[in-house]
């Protein structure tokens, strides 16, 4: 593997994973796979198609299993076999699908599966909240700098940059330590994208761990502190984003770096 960086040696990594070794079948997505994440830091994952990047979060986020390999929260090692799990310990994913109900208000998939209800009479029938909803949610999007239409909009009308806000928010609303956003610009014009960054380092600022798969070497460089590069499975190299240049983490992803080094 290629330099390591490390932000605070003192420091406990929010979330670590070790040697991590997955296949599917015949098929081996993952050989060896580690990494970190500090509080208050913004990891980028990167690598080509097919280098491991989504099964390394879908492992972390409770969706697969390993086969091999250790992942420790605030220092513990930590057993992650679903998706509850990994809520658990206050990790939350935002998918590439956003999982937002285009039908539903921005307010109501804030809080999709954690609605406040208050009673009606008869009192075994209750009804959706909203303004407690919305009480609970404006400070959480205030100190995140969001600014969103009328929290009562329906989400189908929304902007892509702001249906990932949403999905971020929400993420964020319920308390995570570690957020792992799956190209959360991939579909997203040049002014949405810029929202969209300028959120994930908010949530930086915030002290959280940011986890984020992207294959825009740009954006990468805009938000990322430290950047893992995957490469056939494997961590192929870690490193301090003001150390290194876009070409060189390139080189790493196609394996041309490892082949000038004779690594
Ligand atoms: N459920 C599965 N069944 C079989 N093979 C799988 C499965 N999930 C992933 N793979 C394989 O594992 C390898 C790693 O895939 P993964 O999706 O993790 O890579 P990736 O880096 O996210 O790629 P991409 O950028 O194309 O999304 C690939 O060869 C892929 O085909």
């Amino acid at each position: 593997m290629q330099s390591m960086a490390r932000p605070a040696p003192d420091a406990t990594p929010v979330l670590r994973v070790e040697h991590l070794r997955k296949s599917f079948g015949a098929v081996q997505a993952l050989t060896d796979v580690s990494l970190d994440v500090y509080p208050g830091e913004v990891v980028a994952l990167v690598g080509d198609n097919g280098a491991g990047k989504s099964t390394t979060i879908k492992i972390i986020s409770g969706v697969e299993t390993p086969d091999e390999g250790r992942i420790f929260v605030d220092g513990e090692e930590v057993r992650i076999d679903s998706p509850a799990a990994a809520e658990r310990y206050g990790i939350q994913t935002v998918y590439q699908d956003l999982a937002l109900c285009d039908n539903l208000d921005i307010v109501s998939n804030l809080f999709l599966g954690r609605e406040i209800t208050r009673p009606l009479v008869p009192p075994f029938l209750r009804l959706l909240n909203k303004s407690a909803m919305e009480e609970r949610a404006k400070p959480v999007l205030d100190s995140l700098g969001i600014r969103l239409p009328a929290l009562s909009t329906p989400v189908a009308s929304l902007s892509g940059g702001q249906r990932q806000t949403v999905a971020v928010a929400r993420a964020v609303l319920w308390g995570s330590k570690l957020v792992l956003l799956d190209e959360p610009t991939a579909a997203l014009g040049v002014a949405q994208t810029r929202q969209v960054l300028d959120l994930i380092l908010r949530l930086k600022d915030k002290g959280l761990g940011v986890i984020v798969i992207s294959h825009n070497m740009h954006d990468v460089f805009q938000v990322a502190d430290r950047i893992v590069v995957l490469r056939l499975g494997r961590t192929a190299g870690v490193f301090d984003k003001a150390s290194v240049t876009r070409e060189h983490v390139v080189a790493v992803m196609t394996g041309a770096a490892a082949e000038v080094n004779g690594a």
